[in-house]
């Protein structure tokens, strides 16, 4: 990518991260990952301080200073859920947090896939798997609770691919051409602030339409599909018999 494209990129996400008007503004940053897996949402139950306890919340924690959001997450899912993931893409909007203590916080979710292996609860007391339609069940945090209808339409369409873009415009276009088509679509932002980096993907549409429609308008709008992998199931060998199987043994 050409630097003028590349910097134009950062001022747009910058742009967008500086006009919200959610009150969020330089706040130091809590990350939640909704990790998805089979079409639902891992839920974590809050062990403590005692206001939270009980209450439900995205797994995550506080950025350190010097650290990435991403790199953040990855952190605390590890320590807390022994869970690898990868980053799919971040929700639109913050949410602000004020602690028991009166800090002031503000909440970005990331939605992500979990490599292999359930959660091993190491802080929190319970986790839960919640499909889309019942988000709403448990008894989150307050600050989880503006992000749930965007994530429950995100969970309701992610599939295995998405396509990604360069540009915001590209892939809200893109997203609004699917849905005049019919198709579910959802726009995901890839970061939360212009890291250079040709590897980080700034824009995602996900979307149910099938792969020849999402491929023709990644074409058109110069993006590219992301295909996700799905874990490979261990082949287990079949025991085949040897011999025809007839009653009794005997030859027919
Ligand atoms: N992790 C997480 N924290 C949330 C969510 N919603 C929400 O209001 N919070 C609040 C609870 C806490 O006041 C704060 C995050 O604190 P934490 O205790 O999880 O963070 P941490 O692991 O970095 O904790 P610490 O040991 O540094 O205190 O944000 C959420 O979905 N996930």
């Amino acid at each position: 990518m050409g630097t003028s494209v590349r910097s134009a990129f950062v001022r747009l996400v910058r742009g967008v991260d500086d006009g919200g008007n959610d009150g969020t503004d330089g706040l130091p940053l809590v990350v939640g990952a909704a990790v998805v897996r089979d079409g639902r949402v891992l839920s974590a139950q809050r062990s403590g301080p005692a206001a939270a306890a009980g209450r439900w919340e995205l797994p995550g924690g506080k950025v350190e200073p010097g650290e990435t959001p991403e790199a953040a997450l990855e952190r605390e899912l590890t320590e807390e859920l022994r869970l690898n993931i990868t980053r799919v893409g971040w929700l639109d909007g913050a949410s602000p947090i004020t602690t028991g203590d009166g800090r002031r916080l503000q909440l970005r979710v990331a939605v992500v896939r979990a490599r292999e292996g359930d959660p091993q609860l190491t802080e929190h007391t319970a986790t839960g798997w919640l499909p889309p339609e019942s988000l709403g069940v448990v008894d989150w945090l307050e600050a989880d609770r503006p992000f749930l209808p965007q994530l429950a339409r995100v969970v309701a369409i992610l599939g295995p691919m998405r396509g990604i873009f360069f540009s915001e415009e590209a892939a809200r276009s893109v997203a609004a051409r699917l849905r005049t088509g019919g198709y579910d679509a959802e726009v995901l932002r890839e970061r939360l602030s212009g890291e250079d980096d040709d590897e980080d993907h700034p824009w995602a549409v996900v979307s149910d339409a099938p792969e020849l429609v999402l491929d023709t308008l990644v074409d058109e709008f110069d993006g590219w599909l992301d295909v996700e992998e799905e874990p490979v199931a261990p082949v287990i060998p079949l025991r085949l018999p040897k011999a025809p199987k007839r009653p009794g043994g005997q030859p027919g």
